[in-house]
């Protein structure tokens, strides 16, 4: 287990050379080819695809010819899941191994600064302050945002599917709040076209998304650069949907998030709050890779995986007036749910 990181660097170099893609899905490639193609030298490509290997990605038939696995042909065919496994690889693994240095210099911190990614990149920003000034690496996030929704371990089918968006008025307003680029909301804007969207998100992504939409925009989708512990900018929408973005933080900072949203609240505004959660029990294999994806947001952001009871506590903490009226989720997916927390101006 000790070496297991290597599971991790040997698929990170893969997917960081393109190499599923440059071997045919129908036949092989020999490690000289493969070397020439990626630019990798041979004698390190084929050591690190001999270790791919033994986790059954790759295969070698006859010797030195490389062909695919069922796993290796999956990474072809789904760039969305290689784009996620390179913010793995580049953007999180780094802070990832380095929490036993990190837990033994802040035992006990919440602080966003006293993080394992802290320990590894030499820096005093936090996470997200530190990909504003990284353009390559956020890039590279937003990428695997994308990649995950799309095509890997948290599909944003999920989210139209567990919600019942066709139950909003005709008309509605959706802001999504740390939006990443856009992408759940423009899948939700093709099926609701009367519906309005604002996807928030900080100035470098937004500049990208406005860059990347220009030439094809969709009506009524726009883009917004707003610092979410700022007051809301955007008074009066039907829903405010936070997808991801709760578990990126710890407690307070998820109070202080939410709260930024209250003044914009009116009456029967929603807050929908899409995430995983931590299951009392599940199959060990569910369970590994929500303690994974916990441990990851202890090294990055000094953050945590929640239970539905944590979760639920934290709309209480950012005001009275938030009514937690329903849980959503899908039969086919046990991990993620969407919390709905209604405004009610009456209470409290
Ligand atoms: C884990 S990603 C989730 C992205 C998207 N909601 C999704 O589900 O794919 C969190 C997002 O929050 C954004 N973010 C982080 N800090 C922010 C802040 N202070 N204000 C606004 N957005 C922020 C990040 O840039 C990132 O796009």
């Amino acid at each position: 287990m000790g070496f297991a990181v290597h599971d991790a660097s040997s698929l990170g170099v893969v997917v960081e050379f393109g190499i599923p893609n440059l071997v045919p899905l129908g036949g092989s490639a020999t490690y000289s080819e493969l070397s020439e193609r990626s630019g990798l030298d041979e004698d390190r490509l084929t050591r690190i695809l001999r270790y791919a290997m033994i986790n059954f990605t790759f295969r070698e038939e006859p010797a030195v010819h490389v062909r695919h696995t069922a796993l290796s042909a999956h990474l072809a065919r789904a760039p969305a899941s290689c784009d996620f496994l390179r913010v793995l690889a580049i953007v999180s693994n780094p802070g990832n191994v380095c929490l036993p240095s990190a837990l033994r210099r802040y035992p006990s911190t919440q602080s966003l600064t006293q993080t394992a990614h802290n320990m590894a990149r030499g820096t005093d920003d936090t996470f997200y302050a530190w990909l504003e000034v990284n353009p390559d690496l956020r890039d590279n996030f937003d990428r695997g945002m994308e990649g995950i929704s799309r095509g890997g371990q948290r599909l944003q089918d999920t989210d139209i599917r567990a919600y019942p968006w066709h139950a909003l008025p005709e008309g509605s307003k959706v802001v999504d709040v740390g939006g990443s680029k856009g992408h759940f909301v423009r899948d939700l804007a093709e099926l609701h076209s009367s519906f309005s969207f604002v996807v928030q998100d900080l100035p470098r992504v937004i500049e990208v998304l406005l860059e990347e939409n220009k030439q094809s925009p969709t009506a009524n989708v726009t883009y917004q650069s707003h610092n979410f512990f700022d007051e809301q900018s955007v008074s009066g929408a039907e829903v405010y949907f936070l997808r991801h973005v709760l578990h990126n933080h710890p407690d307070q900072e998820c109070v202080d998030i939410l709260k930024a949203l209250l003044p914009a609240l009116k009456s029967g505004a929603r807050i929908l709050a899409s995430e995983y959660i931590m299951p009392a029990q599940e199959e060990l294999i569910l369970i590994l890779l929500r303690r994974q994806m916990d441990l990851m947001a202890m090294a990055l952001v000094n953050s945590k995986e929640r239970t539905k009871v944590e979760y639920s506590a934290l709309f209480a903490r950012a005001s009275p007036k938030l009514v937690l009226e329903y849980i959503y989720q899908v039969p086919d997916d046990p991990r993620s749910c969407i919390f709905e927390a209604i405004y009610d101006d009456q209470c409290g």
